[in-house]
């Protein structure tokens, strides 16, 4: 149903480009029915003259008008301009035109005319019986490539002129024939359909589709006309016996060579990889309008193998054709004003500047900077005071701004000769998510994983980016806004990505938290809520990550986004070195972990997760995958030294002590928070915290969105999740090579089994296909290279199997 706000703009917009379209199509029809004899009418003033135009009197100044300023040009102009005007109004989904579609209307003109006003003497007859002689550029053409005045002939030349020109020409028809709106040069706002901002790749394919059938009705539509002025040029030509026009041609040639324009490769089928790669696929809810249409499509994908045989790459599905990002309605539009009087601020400035001279501290106050919590309270010190004798008065200061909590003092505030005092406001005023996502800072961040954080000491919109971050450690006591603020974490990805954007994979020990994603179809796998089933979680990601740093290399890039953004190259290989089919892009990976405490006291569990953390902490950022850690008991036995160290972004609610505040942000601080979403953001390679009041939605706000996008795509689990009890319990999991014989024989064997199978040698490969570990893999490689089944490495790592000794017992020998 569409919002009134949202009808009455697609009206507007409608109407105003009906209107364009019929004054455009006066144009067009009253250029066509140009009659010379009509200008000796309005030129000569006279009265009463039947006008032979079609539109009469305004349709004869029109087309007089277009032949005085273009000459010969002013048909191609029109019909240029007429064809994209049906163009437009076929395109039903409306688009706001820029700059560029105009300055190309003009180039065209520009270019048109200045070809003809090189040639004065072209097709002279036709010109005198159009009453332009002398003209065939127009007042235009003969301004610029007139050989007697033209200033641009001047400069240079016929040739330069002619040059100069084509290429306008060309360049203009380009833009016309593969506009391509809603990616590059327009707006939509259609916002009851779409987002309301635009991400990088939210172009959808039915978009595309739509572009091509109107790309191809414009180029039906501009050839049929060539062909038709070919005609009649002929036909002119056999009336006059002059030369064909030469721009024709030039024109028609650049129309076949866009005609010939390489079509996109068909898709191939995807059903048998689907089974073959054994993906579940959970059914739609029977209500879903989309199903069928889902299940047309997902035959169309094109699967790679990324990971071993129960595993499926993202999809280059044209899923995405029926994907949309969800509206900014489906969010409450909640009051975020700040809400601190002028009386409030002055008031509280005059404790401040009291206690300090009460303290004989030289000083004096400057600006306020309100936040929806706090406000930043501004002391300037006379020249030689100390400014830790400020820090030294914060009880004081709490004691008579009357606080409980919530004063900090910061000496001195980065980037200015003073210190600051945070001080809570006496009413808090709430962040809405809606009002973070609907600002500049989130819609048109550069980011590249854009995330919400919520509004700064001074009411400015805080976004982060996940990409940059790489990683991100959050710590809080029970109640201080952690899942709030996960919550809008990934509300903030939802708004951002599509399923084939992006892949969750959500940790909810606590098994409520999370619960409303259950079934968004970004998720990789089900919602994990048992210990037991991370570590195969975490190796999953390890192996993603080591088989997409192969991918890279196949093509030699060296992050995710430059293999996304990539040229395909002819040269480009189809496979890399373990045979995995390279895909045109790879997703965004996010882990987001709810209660790291709970992975880290199951000490079955502690030793691979820590591992896995670290692994991937330290290497996945090139290659798109991210952690997000939540705990609320951040001591050193959760917060390792390990983890600390590969997560350098961190974000602290309130905590109960000083010692906890010390193991999130290496500083004191998180223990004075107020609670509820009063946060410190400790950005990646800084250390300047930044105090911000995280955004919030709320839960209903999360299930119409989630609603909203599950009903869109199904779910397609891949298989990630071993219940890994069995194999922790009889301490084989991870990378604890087996120390028992009969084991470590059948995994030789079946190691040997598929190297044998496959062809296939690498670490890589051996690891996808019986899902162990790196280390693990690698020690069978060894091994199997030790009793001579596989010949030793050479420069370029390959290794030969000697298949000799081992003959397979099954195969004939
Ligand atoms: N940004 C916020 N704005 C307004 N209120 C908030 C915000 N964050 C949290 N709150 C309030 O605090 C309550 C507790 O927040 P939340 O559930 O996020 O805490 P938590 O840190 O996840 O606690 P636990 O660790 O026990 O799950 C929320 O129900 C909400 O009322």
């Amino acid at each position: 149903m569409e919002s009134p706000n949202t009808l009455f703009h697609k009206t507007k917009e409608r109407g105003l480009h009906t209107l364009i379209f019929t004054l455009l199509l006066m144009v067009f029809i009253s250029v066509i029915s140009y009659t010379p004899s009509d200008i000796s009418a309005i030129t000569g003033g006279k009265l009463e003259h039947q006008y032979s135009n079609l539109f009469g009197a305004l349709g004869a100044r029109i087309s007089y008008f277009m032949f005085l300023s273009f000459g010969l040009g002013a048909y191609p102009i029109t019909i240029l301009i007429f064809s994209s005007a049906v163009r437009r109004l076929l395109n039903l989904n409306i688009h706001k035109t820029n700059w560029i579609y105009f300055l190309s209307i003009i180039f065209f003109a520009s270019g048109i005319s200045t070809c003809l006003g090189c040639y004065p003497d072209f097709m002279p007859s036709l010109c005198k019986s159009l009453n332009i002689s002398q003209i065939p550029g127009g007042a235009l053409g003969s301004l610029l490539a007139n050989p007697e005045h033209g200033w641009l002939y001047h400069i240079c030349n016929r040739l330069g002129c002619v040059i100069l020109s084509l290429a306008l020409i060309s360049y203009s028809l380009y833009v016309f024939m593969s506009f391509d709106w809603p990616k590059q040069h327009t707006e939509k706002v259609d916002a009851d359909d779409e987002p309301s901002f635009t991400p990088n790749n939210s172009n959808t394919i039915q978009d595309e589709e739509k572009e091509k059938n109107t790309f191809a009705q414009l180029k039906n539509t501009l050839a049929s006309w060539f062909q038709t002025k070919h005609d009649e040029s002929d036909a002119l030509q056999e009336v006059s016996s002059e030369a064909a026009p030469e721009y024709l041609p030039a024109v028609s040639e650049e129309i076949s060579t866009l005609e010939k324009a390489p079509e996109p490769s068909p898709r191939k089928s995807s059903k048998k990889n689907k089974e073959a790669l054994g993906e579940q696929e959970l059914p739609l809810a029977d209500t879903l309008p989309l199903e069928e249409n889902l299940d047309h499509i997902i035959e169309d994908e094109k699967p790679h193998e990324i990971f071993s045989g129960q595993l499926t790459e993202p999809q280059q599905s044209t899923q995405t054709t029926r994907y949309k990002l969800p509206s900014l309605d489906l969010l409450t539009n909640g009051d975020s004003e700040i809400k601190i009087s002028p009386e409030e601020v002055q008031r509280k400035k005059d404790i401040i500047q009291e206690t300090l001279e009460h303290f004989k501290i030289k000083a004096h106050m400057g600006e306020a900077f309100p936040g929806p919590r706090i406000t930043l309270y501004e002391i300037i010190p006379d020249k030689g005071v100390r400014i830790e004798k400020i820090s030294s008065i914060s009880n004081n200061l709490s004691m008579e701004l009357q606080a409980q909590m919530g004063i900090r003092i910061i000496t001195p505030i980065p980037g200015r000769r003073s210190v600051g005092v945070e001080v809570p406001n006496d009413e808090a005023s709430s962040v809405w998510l809606r009002a973070m996502v609907e600002t500049k800072d989130f819609k048109n961040s550069d980011a590249m994983i854009p995330i919400v954080l919520g509004k700064d000491i001074s009411g400015n919109t805080s976004v982060m980016d996940l990409a940059r971050a790489p990683h991100l450690l959050i710590a809080g006591a029970t109640g201080a806004g952690k899942s709030v603020f996960m919550n809008c974490l990934i509300m903030s990805l939802l708004y951002r990505f599509t399923p084939d954007e992006l892949e969750l994979i959500l940790v909810d020990p606590k098994k409520v938290e999370f619960a409303p994603y259950a079934n968004i179809p970004h998720l990789v796998c089900p919602i994990i809520t048992e210990a037991e089933q991370v570590p195969s979680a975490l190796r999953w990601a390890s192996f993603e990550m080591d088989v997409r740093y192969d991918l890279l290399a196949a093509v030699g890039v060296r992050n995710l986004s430059d293999f996304n953004n990539r040229k395909k190259k002819p040269t480009e290989p189809t496979e890399d070195k373990n045979g995995n089919s390279i895909p045109e892009k790879l997703p965004l990976t996010v882990i987001i972990v709810d209660e790291v405490a709970d992975l880290m006291s199951n000490k079955n569990t502690r030793a691979e997760i820590e591992n896995s953390i670290s692994r991937i902490a330290a290497k996945a950022r090139a290659v798109g995958i991210h952690l997000v850690l939540a705990t609320q008991s951040p001591r050193t036995n959760v917060i390792t030294g390990v983890i600390k160290a590969n997560f350098p972004t961190r974000i602290a609610f309130q905590v109960s002590s000083y010692t906890d505040s010390m193991t999130i942000l290496d500083g004191k601080g998180a223990e004075q928070l107020l609670g509820r979403g009063d946060m410190l953001f400790n950005p990646p390679a800084s250390s300047n915290l930044l105090r911000i009041q995280s955004a919030w939605t709320p839960d209903e706000d999360i299930e119409k969105v989630v609603e909203f996008i599950s009903k869109q795509q199904s779910q397609r689990f891949k298989d990630i999740v071993k219940t890994g009890s069995a194999e922790i319990a009889n301490g084989t999991d991870g990378e604890d090579y087996a120390s028992d014989d009969e084991q470590q024989d059948s995994i030789i064997s079946q190691a040997m089994d598929i190297i044998r199978r496959d062809k296939k040698t690498s670490i890589s490969y051996l690891q996808r296909k019986m899902r162990i570990g790196y280390n693990k893999a690698a020690n069978i490689i060894e091994e199997l290279e030790d009793i001579g089944f596989l010949s030793a490495a050479d420069h370029t790592g390959k290794r030969e199997i000697l298949d000799d000794i081992y003959k397979n017992p099954e195969e004939p020998s």
